[in-house]
């Protein structure tokens, strides 16, 4: 097991982000849904150590971002993190921010820096836009070069927030590759239930701060199935309608109308019907 968040919360002031969550994650591409406002981030700072939680202990490889100094330094380590927003300093280059974060992370050998600077650079398409200031890139490709600084020293749990925010299908793509062959554990907060489909192992779906779902995305799918249709009319009571490109119109949830069938769910779908069965701030 790579990480553990053992009876962790956090508040703010009031507001309760995180309610006490137990989560073990293991390795492999781990995907967390959840509406806005469900604490993913949350849950994710804390994991990361960027945030102390309310209560609870966080272990990541055996050392404990919740302990002393020593420990969180040691945790930090293993950890990469990408945020769901980078502020990267004025006037960088692209190698030179990337070799900034390491000697932050405390690299201090610069020639195995360098190297390590170069490696993720390749890894993410970058190589050839080493010498480009930050400011000249694309969105795309400052989003890469953010996802570049979390594959820094090759972390053993890898955290994302939202990563193919601003990719294009080509890019997302190549992501996807480039995690699904990682050994550690990643860990990804997204929206895009595509990209839990494809990529993911396990989803954990968070709400109003709980864990409403937290199993393989076949079990996921399978809550969902012989509750989706579609046919000439909506179903009565369904959550979600839309008219497809055939014409028929697909309903999620509700009672199916005459003359419907049954089709096979998408994470999307269970995701919805999940979420339409969840009373504001059920226990997990
Ligand atoms: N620094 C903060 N100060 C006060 N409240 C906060 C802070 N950070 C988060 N919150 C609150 O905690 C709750 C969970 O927020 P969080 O950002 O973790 O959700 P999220 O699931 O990541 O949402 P999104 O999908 O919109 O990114 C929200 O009610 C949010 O307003």
């Amino acid at each position: 097991m790579t990480a553990r968040l053992d009876n962790v919360a956090k508040s703010f002031g009031r507001t309760v982000a995180l309610h006490p969550t137990t989560l073990d994650l293991g390795h492999g591409v781990i995907g967390l849904l959840g509406p806005n406002g469900a604490g993913k981030t949350t849950m994710l700072r804390i994991l990361s150590s960027a945030l102390p939680p309310s209560q609870g202990t966080v272990v990541v490889a055996g050392h404990e971002v919740t302990g002393t100094h020593a420990e969180r330094t040691d945790a930090r380590r293993r950890i990469g993190y990408l945020p769901q927003e980078v502020v990267f300093p004025r006037g960088m280059t692209t190698f030179g921010f990337l070799d900034y974060i390491a000697v932050l992370k405390e690299w201090t050998l610069t020639a195995a820096r360098h190297a390590e600077v170069r490696r993720v650079l390749a890894l993410v398409d970058l190589a050839e836009r080493s010498t480009v200031k930050v400011k000249a890139l694309s969105g795309g490709q400052r989003r890469r070069l953010a996802i570049a600084q979390a594959l820094l020293g090759d972390p053993d749990l890898l955290i994302l927030d939202e990563p193919t925010t601003g990719l294009d299908p080509e890019q997302r793509a190549s992501l996807r590759g480039l995690l699904s062959g990682r050994p550690g554990t990643v860990l990804i907060s997204t929206h895009q239930t595509e990209d839990v489909s494809a990529l993911c192992d396990r989803v954990v779906v968070l709400d109003a701060g709980r864990i409403r779902f937290d199993g393989s995305v076949a079990d996921l799918l399978a809550t969902a199935v012989g509750r989706v249709h579609q046919g000439p009319s909506a179903a009565s009571g369904a959550m979600q309608t839309w008219r497809t490109g055939t014409g028929l119109i697909r309903s999620v949830g509700g009672s199916p109308a005459a003359g419907s069938q049954a089709v096979e769910p998408t994470v999307e779908d269970a995701y919805l019907l999940l979420r339409s069965s969840a009373p504001e701030g059920a226990t997990a």
